[in-house]
């Protein structure tokens, strides 16, 4: 609750702008005041006697901050048990459940095994695998609890901190009425610290110190260490001293000391003794509570794209994905692109020490070379159809942190380090990417997509449709200069739609107008979609298809283009959900029902829910 790098009275000073505007049910919050003894009864009434609530919030911040830190501290105490009543917005992020493997990492024999299946399973399939298996095997109340100390291993983004805030609210809000102390220090703000510094100034200049009888509370904490639980988040290493010695239990030896580190740092910080848990992300149950809580309806819509919805299993990205669909119509990304550019955008802001919002291009820039390296390592890693980034000559963690490590050994005694995307599909769009900075060789991917042995390249076409959109320059004005994409975009969409076509006229060769339709959309642009109807005489046959709702908006968006000339629609035997027969409803009047030449635009459909 009280947070570890300032005091309560500079926490409620710092609010003060956002508590004036959100605190309501004042009469609650000054009973409770009362109640404890902050505020006497003659400063109740005269708080209450003022003009109106605006002017009653401002004098209970007023007489509590003079109170000082103690009763600061009670004022937040009680607006954090009653927010649900006393905060117009309730700030609380809720914690939803993560898989907690205990398992230990998975061994070579077995990796291997698990590969070679994959190999050979659908796309959806082996997207799927991403998302990990609900079979809970610890909980957080179980890591409260248990008295060992605890090493809480995962990818970037994967819940550590939140679990650990988990484990902070358990323990601030357990009856247990007996003097224990947690501390929390997040380590990445410790970067400025003396690598010498002792364990008081840790726990009591970086943390918060006590009012009074600072040396008896030491005293206690050092002659009861088993009462003291110290979490420390996002480690990377021991060069901390005092870390080091906690971690050696040379340092308070009965605390029990919970670090989060990702896996590159584990080496040297799990000691035999601790419990190791593997922070796994959602599971599929949780992406669809997680997002039909903060999307209502327009879940399904996430749902309904396995490459969103396997995204998902990474808190992170589920976070962004449901951020980008909640956010007020004009602001929402039309197209699955923008949801990955809000994703990079987001990812390399989080890591790049809090780059203000409005400075971030700039900062973006700054990491143009390192960005376009590991575009290019995931350019060839996808054309060699493998996850194993090789080559990458990025050393910048802000980049680095849209990859998993894997350790991997070679021979007995050498192990090398590998470095795989969180996602497959972030991969695909760094590699876009890249063939956007080296357009000579987008002519050859074309090309590729009709081979059997390199048809999975065609998953980097939509990305590029939409990476070359002027109009939405937030990601690529920072990487490549304009004329040049301009440059591309003048032959990109005739180029693919003739290659993707070519091969029909001498074989049977199957041309996915589903797939056209979804490049076209991520495109958002009207003449690729020209284009490409007159090359179907505008006749679109999607007969038997299963349409999702995304297909549905593509299509939809695609026969809503052609201003001109109505489309033949033929709708015969689809599979479609309520969702996406609403998304079609839209285009309907741009279709052309009867016509002279007896092609008529056809509609039956089975409904799924
Ligand atoms: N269990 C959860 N319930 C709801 N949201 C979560 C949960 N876990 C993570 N998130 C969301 O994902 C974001 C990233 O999670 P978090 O900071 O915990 O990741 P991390 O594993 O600590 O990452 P890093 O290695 O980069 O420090 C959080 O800001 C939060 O919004």
């Amino acid at each position: 609750m009280a947070s570890t790098l300032q005091s309560a009275l500079e926490y409620v000073k710092n609010a003060r702008v956002h508590l004036i505007g959100e605190l309501r049910n004042l009469s609650v919050i000054l009973e409770i005041l009362h109640q404890q003894g902050v505020l006497i009864d003659e400063e109740v009434s005269k708080i209450k006697g003022e003009k109106d609530d605006y002017d009653r919030t401002r004098a209970i911040l007023d007489s509590v901050t003079r109170k000082g830190e103690d009763a600061c501290y009670k004022l937040l105490r009680i607006i954090y048990k009653t927010r649900r009543r006393t905060l117009e917005r309730n700030p609380e992020v809720l914690f939803n459940s993560l898989v907690l493997n205990t398992e230990g990492t998975m061994s070579q024999s077995k990796v291997k095994s698990f590969k070679k299946k994959k190999s050979k399973m659908s796309r959806p399939k082996k997207l799927r695998t991403y998302i990990p298996e609900n079979n809970p095997e610890i909980s957080p109340t179980d890591l409260l609890k248990t008295d060992k100390s605890i090493l809480l291993v995962g990818k970037p983004g994967i819940g550590k901190t939140a679990l650990s805030h988990e484990i902070l609210r358990l323990w601030s809000e357990r009856d247990n009425k007996e003097l224990d102390y947690m501390f929390y220090f997040d380590m990445r703000e410790l970067t400025n610290i003396p690598p010498t510094m002792s364990l008081e100034d840790l726990l009591f200049t970086a943390c918060s110190e006590p009012d009074e009888r600072k040396d008896e509370v030491l005293q206690d904490i050092k002659s009861n260490s088993d009462n003291v639980t110290i979490i420390l988040d996002g480690v990377t290493g021991l060069s901390l001293l005092v870390v080091k010695k906690l971690v050696d239990k040379d340092l308070l030896p009965d605390a029990k000391i919970i670090i989060t580190c990702r896996p590159e740092d584990e080496e040297d910080l799990c000691p035999e003794d601790w419990l190791r848990v593997e922070v796994k992300g959602f599971s599929e149950e949780t992406i669809m509570t997680y997002l039909s809580s903060a999307l209502g309806e327009n879940h399904r819509k996430v749902l309904s794209n396995v490459e969103l919805l396997t995204l998902c299993h990474v808190p992170m990205y589920a976070l962004m994905v449901a951020a980008s669909f909640s956010s007020e119509d004009s602001l929402q990304p039309r197209t699955v692109t923008e949801i990955y550019i809000n994703i990079v955008r987001f990812g390399l802001q989080m890591n790049s020490n809090k780059t203000r919002i409005r400075n971030l291009n700039q900062f973006i820039k700054t990491k143009r070379n390192g960005i376009l390296s590991l575009a290019e390592a995931a350019f060839n890693a996808t054309e060699r159809k493998t996850v194993n980034l090789e080559e990458l000559s990025c050393e910048d963690g802000c980049v680095l942190s849209f990859l998993k490590t894997l350790d991997v050994s070679t021979t007995c005694t050498k192990t090398v380090v590998k470095y795989a995307f969180l996602h497959y599909t972030l991969q695909e769009f760094f590699a876009a990417l890249w063939l956007l900075k080296n357009p000579d060789k987008i002519r050859e991917v074309f090309q590729q997509c009709l081979t059997e042995e390199k048809k999975h390249m065609k998953h980097l076409i939509p990305f590029m449709c939409q990476l070359l959109n002027e109009e939405n320059p937030s990601l690529m004005s920072c990487l490549i200069p304009a004329e040049e994409l301009k440059e591309t975009s003048g032959w990109f969409f005739k180029e693919m739609i003739d290659t993707l076509f070519s091969k029909d006229k001498d074989t049977e060769h199957y041309v996915d107008i589903l797939f056209f339709c979804q490049c076209l959309y991520e495109s958002q642009s009207s003449d690729a979609c020209i284009s490409f109807l007159s090359k179907l005489n505008f006749h679109l046959d999607l007969c038997g298809e299963n349409l999702d709702p995304y297909s549905c908006c593509a299509v939809a968006y695609v026969v809503t283009q052609s201003k001109g000339r109505k489309i033949r629609l033929n709708l015969q035997d689809v599979t479609v959900s309520e969702l996406g027969m609403r998304q079609l409803f839209g285009c309907l009047e741009n279709v052309q029902w009867y016509d002279s030449t007896c092609f008529v635009s056809y509609i039956s459909y089975k409904v799924i829910y």
